[in-house]
């Protein structure tokens, strides 16, 4: 189990430099080392802080061909919906960088428009076993597990992670890859996510969280609180959380400000 780092910026514009340095490195490394770099996003603020990647020197360095996309949790509604996580990268991000499109695997468009959330999470689970067969996505030890190369989180204040809540069962798979929600109490209620042991499997895992909100469950999730989803994060190789400085202000003795 990888310790949890953690990095407090002074503001968010800072948090996004260093993300954006972050990823760029494990890009660079992942791509010389296996042609391919797997990267898992998530929704809610994430993706207004990986704006440093559009531009340069990233925009024009980065081997985006290589590039893998997959979502750690999914609203379980058309691509088009407001609701969308998929929507959120593809305009924020996605739809800005030379990412080849059928190497982007979002949520079954039908099952999502459909709001049939068990199909569709059986459906990704799917997706996900046969980018493991075609060896685009690697798999952890004897486990079996898929082993993304890299993972960026987000947490609610409640201490959610993907759309695993705290009191709800989904955080207690041990089997599934992929499961589903249909009561999410962060509306909207369908959604779809990667279950614990796949998260904890991945080789890099950033946590990003910003804003006072959040402090109470960062302080309980870093004192590793069991109740609090996110205070079970673990990775392979490192698992790191990117902190504003309202978000790590309950953190007792935090002094790491880059
Ligand atoms: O679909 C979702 O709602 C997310 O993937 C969720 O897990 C999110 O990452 C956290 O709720 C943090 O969201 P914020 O960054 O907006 O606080």
């Amino acid at each position: 189990m990888a310790p949890a780092k953690k990095i407090v910026f002074k503001t968010k514009h800072e948090l996004a430099v260093e993300l954006a340095k972050y990823t760029a490195n494990l890009s660079s490394k992942f791509c010389k080392e296996r042609g391919i770099f797997t990267v898992v996003l998530s929704g809610g603020d994430l993706i207004s802080w990986l704006w440093k990647l559009l531009e340069p020197p990233y925009a024009d360095s980065i081997e985006w061909s290589k590039w893998y996309i997959f979502w750690v949790d999914e609203r379980v509604c058309g691509w088009d919906d407001a609701d969308s996580n998929y929507k959120l990268a593809y305009d924020g991000f996605l739809s800005k960088v030379p990412i080849p499109a059928e190497n982007i695997y979002a949520i079954d468009k039908g099952l999502g428009a459909e709001g049939n959330a068990e199909l569709a999470a059986e459906r990704y689970e799917e997706c996900l076993k046969e980018k493991v067969n075609k060896n685009i996505i690697r798999t952890y030890k004897s486990s079996g597990f898929p082993q993304f190369d890299l993972q960026l989180l987000g947490m609610g204040p409640d201490g959610h992670m993907a759309s695993l809540f705290p009191g709800h069962d989904q955080i207690n798979e041990k089997v599934k890859w992929v499961t589903f929600i249909t009561d999410s109490p962060k509306p909207p209620p369908k959604r779809i996510t990667f279950t614990l042991p796949v998260i904890n499997c991945a080789s890099y895992n950033v946590m990003a969280v910003c804003d006072k909100e959040q402090a109470h469950s960062v302080a309980a999730a870093l004192t590793h609180t069991k109740d609090v989803p996110a205070g079970r994060l673990t990775a392979d190789v490192e698992v790191v959380w990117f902190l504003d400085q309202a978000a790590a202000s309950k953190l007792k003795g935090w002094c790491s400000v880059l």
